[in-house]
């Protein structure tokens, strides 16, 4: 079964240590959450994990064969339409082009974009239509392995709960393994079967909470009892300041 497996990864940036001891395994098929107050380290442990950071101290193994990212910011390529952005990572893959854009049309559609907007430039779309093309373009591969940079965090209310509803389907159709980065417990709780709490200054992981209700299943009476449950633990108002607000 792959896996993604962090052993007591350390990393700093020059003198200042950004991630102590992390240690934490991620199993095929489960999504995994890294919560914490903003400055923390999450984007280092993201960028460490997905291998766009060279390792310093510890050990990672990343046995996933494909993986890719969606990001806060959509970074679609300025000089593509909506179809070509979405379709590089299959067009890097050798994949001929009539299939490749037939595919990436059948996503773009799951994902609410219209066939009027194929042909528009990331310049001519609003944030939340970049972000649906971002989605896609993530997953149009299929990827065994996603990580999310805190993807919903610019998003309205709306579009965030109807991009999670997409995930939600992923995840019940156990197609996907997910590496989650927020500062949104909720948002957390929504998604995740295991979310790790990490302390910033330096980084470290203090606390874990394991959730066994499929996503599914999960109403907003039970994200906000849950939320509700995990805002009153001394661990999380220690670690966001709670007390302090
Ligand atoms: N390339 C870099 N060079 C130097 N310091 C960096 C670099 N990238 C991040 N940092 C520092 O590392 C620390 C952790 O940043 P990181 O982006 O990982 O945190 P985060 O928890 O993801 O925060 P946010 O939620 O605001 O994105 C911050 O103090 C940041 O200034």
């Amino acid at each position: 079964m792959a896996r993604l497996k962090l052993e007591n990864v350390s990393f700093s940036f020059g003198y200042k240590k950004i991630l102590k001891d992390i240690s934490f395994e991620l199993n095929e098929g489960e999504v995994l959450s890294v919560v914490g107050p903003s400055g923390g380290g999450k984007t280092t442990l993201l960028r460490l994990c997905a291998g766009l950071l060279d390792r310093q101290e510890g050990w990672i193994e990343n046995s996933f064969k494909s993986q890719a990212i969606a990001f806060q910011d959509p970074r679609l390529l300025p000089w593509k339409n909506v179809i070509d952005n979405i379709s590089f990572g299959l067009k890097a893959k050798g994949m001929p082009t009539k299939e490749r854009i037939e595919r990436a049309e059948e996503i773009a559609l799951k994902f609410d974009l219209e066939a009027e907007d194929f042909d528009k430039f990331p310049k001519e779309l609003s944030g939340g239509m970049s972000q649906r093309v971002s989605f896609a373009r993530a997953l149009v591969t299929e990827p065994e392995l996603l990580f999310l940079d805190e993807p919903f965090s610019a998003l309205d209310i709306g579009l965030k709960r109807e991009l999670q509803n997409h995930i939600i389907e992923m995840i019940a159709q156990k197609k996907i393994t997910i590496f989650f980065i927020t500062h949104d417990l909720m948002e957390a709780i929504r998604l995740s079967d295991k979310i790790l709490l990490l302390e910033p200054d330096p980084g470290r992981i203090v606390k874990s909470y394991s959730f066994t209700l499929p996503q599914k299943e999960r109403t907003d009476e039970w994200v906000y009892a849950q939320t509700a449950k995990l805002l009153a633990d001394p661990y999380v108002i220690e670690t966001f300041e709670l007390e302090f607000k």
